[in-house]
């Protein structure tokens, strides 16, 4: 009998905008060498940094904690200006936001909003530690990042509403990374090909998969989100605008 080698444990983001890349991987023969799970993204960087996982969908602000890594793909979850589901939201205005509520699901916008505060608002907030329930402590002069599918409607609940993702692009005019397929081991150059193939395989095939999904809400249109917000190639102007980020994320981490 032929051993078969352990399957690669895989954890990927739980959000929808995940689902075209995992429709991707479920109808190629690939996911026969995968054991796939879903987490909320800071739970799959501390998979892939505890080496729970050996590849990752990763918030990619977790990179530089990572001794060892390759991102394995040209596909990533990116934005090249409004992304809709990464948003600052309040009451008020933003210079009139005296906390704001980190989202606990987020490794990299965690960072972005950090960023964007310091260099480009230039407004000094309280940051507030979030957990389950947050949202519904968003008031007054407390606003509150939240990002995925958590944020679908709340354009309806607040005023205010920032969009991380247009104000990176306006800061830098860059396009933004905000998760990237990761490995912290070395994987064989025909596996990551295959990988690949299947990854644009699901991206090829939206229309069948929106034949899958239910829609989150009457007003939020999938179509849209899926070509018009999220970016999904990672391209040079992407990786220029994470090298951007990851110069800020390092910084951050020597203070
Ligand atoms: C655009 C999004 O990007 C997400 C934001 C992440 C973060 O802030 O750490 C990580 C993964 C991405 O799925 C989103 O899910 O809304």
């Amino acid at each position: 009998m032929v051993a078969r080698s352990a399957p690669h444990r895989l954890v990927a983001v739980s959000y929808l905008n995940t689902k075209p890349l995992l429709y991707g991987l479920l109808r190629s023969p690939i996911s026969d060498t995968l054991a796939m799970d879903l987490a909320i993204p800071s739970e799959c960087a501390r998979q892939l940094v505890e080496g729970e996982a050996d590849i990752a969908l990763v918030p990619v602000a977790v990179l530089p904690e990572l001794p060892y890594y390759e991102i394995i793909s040209d596909y990533c979850i990116g934005a090249d200006g409004a992304v809709a589901t990464v948003c600052v939201y309040g009451d008020v205005p933003l210079e009139e936001m005296t906390h704001v509520y980190l989202d606990h699901h987020s490794r990299t916008s965690v960072m972005l909003t950090r960023l964007l505060l310091e260099e480009y608002w230039q407004h000094e907030v309280t940051f507030l530690d979030a957990e389950d329930g947050y949202i519904d402590h968003i008031n007054g002069s407390i606003g509150g990042l939240v990002i995925g599918d958590r944020t679908i409607g709340l354009d309806k609940r607040f005023q205010y509403v920032y969009d991380l993702g247009a104000a990176w692009k306006d800061h830098t005019g860059l396009p933004f990374v905000f998760a990237a397929w990761v490995t912290t081991k070395k994987l064989p150059k025909s596996f990551i090909a295959d990988f690949n193939a299947a990854l644009k395989e699901g991206l090829d095939h939206l229309p069948q998969l929106q034949l899958l999904l239910p829609s989150p809400s009457p007003d939020f249109d999938l179509t849209d989100y899926f070509t018009h917000h999220i970016d999904y190639i990672l391209d040079q102007g992407k990786r220029r605008g994470m090298d951007r980020f990851l110069d800020y994320v390092a910084a951050a981490l020597v203070v």
